[in-house]
């Protein structure tokens, strides 16, 4: 045995009696590797878990490392590697990186102190030698990593593991002793917690891995909250989509209820002297699959010609080839078959784009009232969706909620709260309105005379906003939307001249996933509004924003107080969540 042979058996031996259990050896894939999933259906899936055969290592006597020089150059990579288009502010604590980050703190030290050990954060840095071997063109081996235990479920779906580095990094660093007590954390997509599965080592961060998932060894067992026989879609195992399909309804809705109190915990703490220790339940949508209104598939082209329509894959590998996506409408659907026989084969150049939106619309007759349920390709396309009485009219490409069945129980939430405390409400303001949803949809839940205001970025939603009080016969004298910053909303002389005052009135705030911001806040609360409804699909931000309206009450005493949160299940078998606060005046 060479000095580094015996180096790594001396750690294995370490990790075997730190662990009590025995340790498999990392393998060096010889082999494709059978991807997981379910059997009967193994013929569908291509034998690896993305495109490339498994590569020879070209470092058989594996002598030990020289130092890097090349931190910069990886880290460079690295970076380039986080970007995506729209999520480059990675210094907010809200980005999803920095969420993964904190996600990655709370389970090393809860499985610290369940194990006895104190694990930093420095403990599962990974060097720049081992991010550089990794790094995709860079990697030289397949290795895969067998039984090792999924404990803790990310807001992103991806289950954690954590793995000792001398299990298999020694060939990859200068000095292997450096490893002892050291723990690589693996991000898995498609695991749920419990489950044990045999993974190939991909790219690694500076806190944590990337794992693909090869097998699942115990899909049986009581351990794991997973079956199997729940997925639906045969793309599930590929497709960046969905997350949760293996997971029971009931297990998908307590998932999404941990991921509103984590937001909370990260970000807002205090809010359990608001609402207690238990808030956030989920409320599931009557539909759990076919319920998605809106899709965007891009196609794919190979030689000039379209190969595929479909969405990212899981490994961040180019897209795959959707057939049919079942949580999309049956006429959603029905579209996506159309537009694949239209264009593949065909030359690039017949489209002039080469992402497609795929829209439901309702068409209404006229005469009998009847609607029959279509699916419109196009951005621009008028676009037609009914909800409860009230009928909406927008562009293609214009924001509307994604998931038409759950939005009347999100209204009767909404009215609930409106109505509780028995007051006149005079105002209902409808900041972030998109194209006047909930200013028209709350419309006949206020009294006749509520005025109802509403503001919103986009010019073309504000053009909808006010073509949707026309076509559902409101007044528009009791009903304004206009374009323009949130922000600004209360300096807006349209606003200041409305005769819209805080006392008797309702603020929904519903921004896009960045949340609102400071400026906006401190004019709501300068606004003194009776209710405060905050509807988000990032619960993270809500946490945040939040915390900040609490802060700014700090000076001039407690002026509000969060009665209640709720989860809305908006996109069944994904990660997301709309949560729901419901903040009082006191
Ligand atoms: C999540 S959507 C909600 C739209 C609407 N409430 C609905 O339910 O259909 C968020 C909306 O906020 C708008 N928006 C984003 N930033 C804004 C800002 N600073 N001021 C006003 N509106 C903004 C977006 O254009 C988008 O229409």
């Amino acid at each position: 045995m060479n000095p580094t042979q015996t180096k790594i058996t001396r750690l294995i031996n370490w990790y075997s009696t730190l662990s009590n259990q025995p340790v498999n050896p990392p393998r060096t894939s010889e082999k494709p590797q059978k991807p997981y999933g379910q059997p009967s259906r193994s013929h569908l899936y291509p034998q690896k878990p993305y495109g490339k055969p498994p590569k020879e290592s070209k470092n058989p006597s594996r002598s030990p490392v020289k130092p890097s020089n090349d931190k910069h150059k990886y880290a460079k990579l690295l970076k380039h590697f986080q970007k995506t288009k729209r999520r480059n502010d990675i210094a907010d604590p809200t980005h999803p990186s920095s969420i993964t980050t904190l996600e990655i703190k709370e389970f090393i030290t809860k499985y610290g102190q369940k194990h006895n050990l104190n694990i930093t954060l420095g403990d599962i840095t990974n060097s720049y030698d081992l991010i550089g071997k990794f790094l995709p063109r860079l990697r030289t081996d397949d290795i895969i990593l067998e039984n090792i235990t999924i404990r803790y479920l990310t807001a992103d779906g991806h289950g954690i593991a954590i793995v000792p580095k001398a299990t298999y990094a020694a060939p990859y660093v200068v000095d292997p002793e450096e490893l002892l007590g050291k723990f690589t954390i693996f991000l898995v997509p498609k695991t749920v917690v419990g489950d044990k599965v045999n993974i190939l080592i991909k790219m690694h961060h500076e806190y944590y891995a990337e794992g693909a998932l090869m097998e699942v060894t115990n899909s049986d067992s009581r351990q794991s909250r997973r079956n199997n026989g729940l997925v639906v879609c045969q793309h599930f195992d590929k497709c960046n989509g969905c997350q949760l399909q293996m997971l029971s309804y009931e297990d998908q809705l307590r998932h999404k209820q941990s991921i509103i109190k984590k937001a909370y915990r990260f970000f807002y703490p205090d809010i359990t002297k608001h609402v207690g220790e238990e808030f956030g339940t989920v409320m599931g949508s009557p539909l759990q699959y076919t319920y998605r209104t809106k899709l965007t598939p891009h196609f794919s082209f190979g030689s000039g010609v379209f190969t595929g329509l479909g969405f990212e894959s899981v490994s961040n590998q180019g897209r795959i080839d959707v057939k049919q996506c079942p949580i999309a409408t049956p006429e959603i659907n029905d579209k996506i078959t159309e537009m694949r026989d239209k264009f593949l084969g065909q030359s690039k150049s017949t489209l002039p784009y080469t992402q497609l939106t795929l829209r439901q619309s309702t068409r209404i007759n006229n005469d009998t009232g009847s609607t029959t349920q279509v699916a419109l390709e196009g951005q621009y396309k008028v676009i037609t969706e009914k909800v409860n009485d009230f009928v909406f009219q927008f562009d293609g490409n214009c924001f509307f909620q994604n998931n038409n069945a759950i939005l009347p129980s999100v209204l009767d939430y909404i009215t609930y709260h409106t109505k509780l405390s028995g007051k006149l409400i005079d105002n209902l303001v409808d900041a972030y309105c998109g194209v006047g949803f909930f200013g028209i949809a709350l419309s006949n839940a206020v009294p006749e005379t509520t005025k109802i205001f509403g503001i919103e970025l986009s010019k073309t939603s504000i053009k909808y906003a006010n073509h949707n009080v026309k076509i559902n016969y409101l007044d528009q004298e009791r009903i304004k939307f206009i374009q323009g910053d949130a922000a600004s909303m209360f300096r807006n002389e349209e606003f200041m001249t409305s005769g819209i005052l805080g006392k008797n009135s309702v603020v929904i705030i519903d921004p896009s996933r960045k949340g609102s911001n400071e400026m906006f806040l401190k004019q709501l609360l300068e606004f003194e509004p009776e209710l405060i409804v905050y509807i988000s699909c990032n619960v993270f931000t809500q946490a945040r924003d939040l915390a900040t309206f609490a802060k700014l009450q700090k000076e001039g005493g407690q002026k509000y107080r969060v009665r209640d949160i709720m989860g809305f299940d908006f996109f069944p078998q994904t990660k997301h969540v709309e949560s729901v606060a419901i903040i009082e005046k006191v």
